[in-house]
């Protein structure tokens, strides 16, 4: 089986100055290897100044290992030339934190994503470009109509940050670098965006290396994770495995510090739904008796709403076709 991506014990040490150099091991002799057949999902999950960043430049080109080698297609990155670099340079796609940030202000959202089809030469006339850009809109979950012809700040944080999404797809990428995609996007939203990535790696066949200090985001769309502290690898693995039955303390301790849900407890008038539900069982979703599409997730991953009320939350808002009523969610949860 081909390689996608083989990272060879890779290492990067930062040195400050050369007077009084203090060097700083981001990553520290890291190893792993995606499969070119089998597009998946792995979370790189740690800390703030665990090295998740660091990673993602790295694996972009952006700098150099200092120890070590990094495979795209079998080929160390930092020789490729010619074809193969700009295949690398259109395969390999990112997804940074801010959805604010990577805009240029001035530019309409449909500038926006002709540039990268001018600049890879993927379309051979205006009419091509256009149907690229909508099935991309459209595979991320949003209306071709809703966001042309209007410039970033017109749109919302969820709305940005999918449009970057469609952007990478735009290329036909093989993998996408996603550097904390959801942490600066409102919670009702975060399910939604995370569910686009799903939907890339199920029916787009892209891989998709979810970076994220958020084990319950990762719990939610990974299926392997590695766990990084101070640059190393501290635990690997299986996602479910590694979250439910952590072998590292500090893995141990990231999973201690998800938020419990206590389903018995009440706000305000409004009992919660799981009450109503009968639901006992804390692996329950507590919107499970009348959602019929959070059924089917709770089938594939039942402790999600046991993870974080958030993301029930997130899980209602963003399904249209759950009826629960008329009820407001924040009458029922808390945010
Ligand atoms: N350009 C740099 N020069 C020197 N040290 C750096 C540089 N970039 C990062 N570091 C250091 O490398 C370590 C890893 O940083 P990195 O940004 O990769 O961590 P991170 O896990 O992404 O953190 P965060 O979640 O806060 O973004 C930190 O100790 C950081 O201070």
């Amino acid at each position: 089986m081909s390689s996608l991506l083989e990272l060879r014990n890779v290492s990067k040490v930062y040195t400050k100055g050369l007077i009084n150099a203090q060097p700083t091991v981001a990553l520290r002799q890291m190893s792993l290897t995606l499969n070119e057949d089998e597009p998946t999902i792995l979370t790189v999950a740690g800390e703030s100044g665990s090295g998740k960043t660091t990673l993602a430049m790295l694996l972009l080109g952006f700098i150099d290992p200092t120890v070590g080698e990094i495979l795209y297609k079998g080929k160390n990155i930092k020789s490729l030339t010619g074809e193969d670099r700009l295949a690398y340079r259109r395969e390999v796609q990112a997804v940074f934190q801010d959805p604010f940030a990577v805009f240029n202000p001035f530019y309409k959202v449909d500038h926006l994503l002709t540039v990268p089809i001018r600049q890879f030469k993927l379309s051979k006339s205006k009419a091509e470009t256009q149907d690229r850009i909508h099935e991309a809109l459209t595979a991320v979950g949003l209306r071709p109509e809703d966001v042309l012809g209007r410039f970033p700040h017109q749109l919302s944080g969820g709305q940005r940050q999918r449009i970057n999404v469609a952007r990478a797809l735009l290329l036909r990428p093989r993998l996408l670098i996603a550097d904390e995609p959801v942490s600066m996007v409102d919670a009702s939203l975060r399910a939604n965006i995370l569910e686009t990535l799903r939907k890339l790696q199920r029916d787009y066949g892209v891989s998709i290396i979810y970076i994220t200090h958020d084990l319950t985001t990762a719990f939610h769309i990974a299926r392997s994770i590695v766990v990084l502290y101070r640059g190393g690898v501290m635990e690997a693995g299986d996602v479910d495995r590694v979250i439910k039955t952590p072998q590292h303390p500090y893995t141990q301790l990231l999973v201690d510090s998800i938020p419990w849900p206590n389903l018995d407890q009440q706000w305000g008038e409004h009992p919660i739904i799981a009450r109503e539900a009968g639901g006992s069982d804390p692996g329950a979703c507590p919107f499970m008796s009348r959602c019929p599409k959070a059924m089917d997730i709770c089938k594939v991953r039942p402790p999600l709403y046991q993870l974080d009320r958030h993301q029930a939350a997130a899980c209602y808002l963003h399904d249209k076709q759950a009826e629960v009523g008329d009820e407001r969610l924040s009458d029922l949860l808390p945010v």
